[in-house]
């Protein structure tokens, strides 16, 4: 059974109501046929509108959620809200919630538990850094990350899971990762998945590449037998999304 197209689109902490409008308006003006699954990821506080406003096949995703349902935990946001508020997807366990604010591998797994426990599905996201690549641990790094959540969940959970192979030294910097460099991380992983959860799972579970993905480089990422998708930061913000949410696997 082949797998899915996926392309993601993570805003982060950027727009405003107007140029998210202008995205949304965009991608359902775009005439996408469904062939691929499309999903963009607002700040926040634009959750509920851009899920009202999208007409287009695309599916919205949060950017985090946290470990308990409720409470006092001024600022966060849980699995149940996001749902509550008719929103299908969250990425969890993004590089930048890694370093800037954290989040441990155990936290990511319970994020994870929580979130698929919810109803949700879930982008996970894993990566090494320029450092840990330069030490020739790349495999032992984004294996690490994905064991923590592989020991979290039960084996049907992983249908409702993407992963997201993210080098951090690619985000942001405008250097993306060779098709040779990503397919090898892609493949290590799915061999560990087959290896570690099942074949069934290893074969069917979409492992999306993210780091400085444009339009003028994914066809060519596209090509790889095993990255089966894109998590676009930066160029999701640009009309050029479009183009990427049409890429032909
Ligand atoms: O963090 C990223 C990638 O960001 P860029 O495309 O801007 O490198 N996706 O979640």
């Amino acid at each position: 059974m082949p797998r899915k197209f996926f392309v993601g689109g993570n805003f982060k902490m950027n727009g405003s109501q107007a140029s998210i409008k202008t995205i949304v308006e965009g991608l359902n003006d775009a005439k996408l046929d469904g062939s691929n699954d499309v999903v963009i990821a607002p700040p926040a506080l634009y959750l509920i509108s851009v899920a009202a406003a999208v007409k287009a096949p695309v599916e919205v995703a949060a950017q985090n959620a946290y470990i308990k349902q409720s409470g006092a935990f001024t600022g966060e946001i849980s699995p149940e809200q996001i749902k509550d508020a008719g929103v299908p997807w969250v990425i969890l366990g993004h590089s930048e919630r890694r370093s800037l604010f954290h989040d441990s591998d155990e936290a990511v797994a319970q994020k994870v538990k929580l979130a698929i426990d919810t109803g949700l599905k879930v982008i996970a996201c894993i990566g090494e850094t320029l450092e840990e690549r330069e030490q020739g641990i790349t495999s032992q790094v984004n294996q690490r990350q994905l064991e923590a959540i592989a020991a979290a969940i039960p084996e049907a959970a992983w249908k409702d899971i993407v992963v997201a192979y993210e080098p951090v030294w690619a985000i942001g910097t405008g250097k993306v990762a060779t098709v040779e460099q990503a397919q090898e991380v892609h493949a290590d992983l799915r061999q560990w998945l087959a290896k570690r959860v099942s074949p069934a799972v290893a074969e069917a579970t979409r492992i999306i590449y993210g780091g400085s993905v444009t339009a003028k480089n994914s066809p060519e990422l596209a090509k790889a037998a095993d990255i089966d998708g894109f998590l676009v930061g930066g160029a999701s913000l640009k009309p050029e999304f479009v183009e990427i949410a049409r890429t032909k696997a």
